[in-house]
């Protein structure tokens, strides 16, 4: 079936009540990057410094993208109340006050595992098809509908997880790494908890026919294909 049939088709399918539209949804984390072979070997204490710090030099792109697609969401949201909540995503990363923020708990990290802050935000270990895949996601914020662009951040929803099995796993696999370094991981199991409330609220109650619903599912892979090619590209990355 090609891509208008399959619209077409859906269109005549009636749509997902919102606990089954969220099933569905939840599904998704079956192709979450918690299951990319390099982050399975990383959890189970198999990566080498060299290649614990490829990957922390590398995501570290996205962290300074998040902040900068949440800013290109809020520029297009319209309603001030979904704006009062969108606003503390850029402040948790950036900081706030007393508060140094996630891209500051980030270059902690960086040190903690041996990368000088300078060398950190040079930007210079960042492997070309990362930057490519965090600044797909920052253009798709920036382009799309708000709606859309939220439903893009619901890989959220399976974050705690991956935040929790680090600091499960890695103070016994790389007890050379200093704890306070982990505290990033920390810190977002509460956030994200809070960001998910919001961007599902906003993804249920926007996406109401069963092509929306189909649509809001492939924006929703789209996010996952991003997060995954970047551990392709990082797992590759670490071997040169
Ligand atoms: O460590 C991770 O695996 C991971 C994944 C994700 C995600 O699922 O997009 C985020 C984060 N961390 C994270 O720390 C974070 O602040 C965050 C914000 C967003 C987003 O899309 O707005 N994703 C994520």
């Amino acid at each position: 079936m090609d891509i208008a049939t399959t619209a077409a088709a859906q269109a005549d399918l009636p749509a997902w009540n919102r606990a089954e539209f969220e099933a569905r949804l939840r599904d998704k984390g079956r192709a979450y990057h918690i299951h990319h072979p390099f982050n399975l070997r990383m959890n189970a204490g198999g990566c080498s410094p060299d290649e614990l710090r490829c990957w922390v030099a590398n995501r570290f792109y996205y962290q300074i993208c998040i902040p900068r697609k949440d800013a290109a969401i809020l520029a297009n949201m319209p309603d001030r109340a979904h704006r009062r909540l969108w606003v503390e995503r850029i402040l948790d990363h950036d900081g706030d006050g007393d508060q140094a923020g996630g891209i500051e708990a980030w270059t902690r990290l960086g040190e903690a595992v041996g990368i000088e802050r300078e060398d950190l935000w040079s930007l210079q270990r960042v492997a070309p098809a990362v930057r490519f895949a965090c600044d797909s996601y920052v253009n798709f914020a920036a382009r799309a509908p708000w709606q859309e662009a939220v439903c893009s951040s619901l890989t959220e929803m399976f974050a705690p997880q991956i935040h929790k099995d680090r600091l499960a796993t890695w103070p016994g696999h790389y007890p050379w790494i200093e704890a306070a370094g982990l505290d990033y991981f920390r810190s977002r199991i509460p956030l994200a908890a809070r960001d998910v409330n919001h961007g599902l609220r906003v993804t249920l109650e926007h996406f109401t026919t069963r092509a929306a619903q189909q649509r809001a599912l492939d924006i929703l892979q789209f996010k996952l294909d991003i997060l995954w090619s970047m551990l392709d590209a990082i797992e590759k990355a670490a071997h040169e």
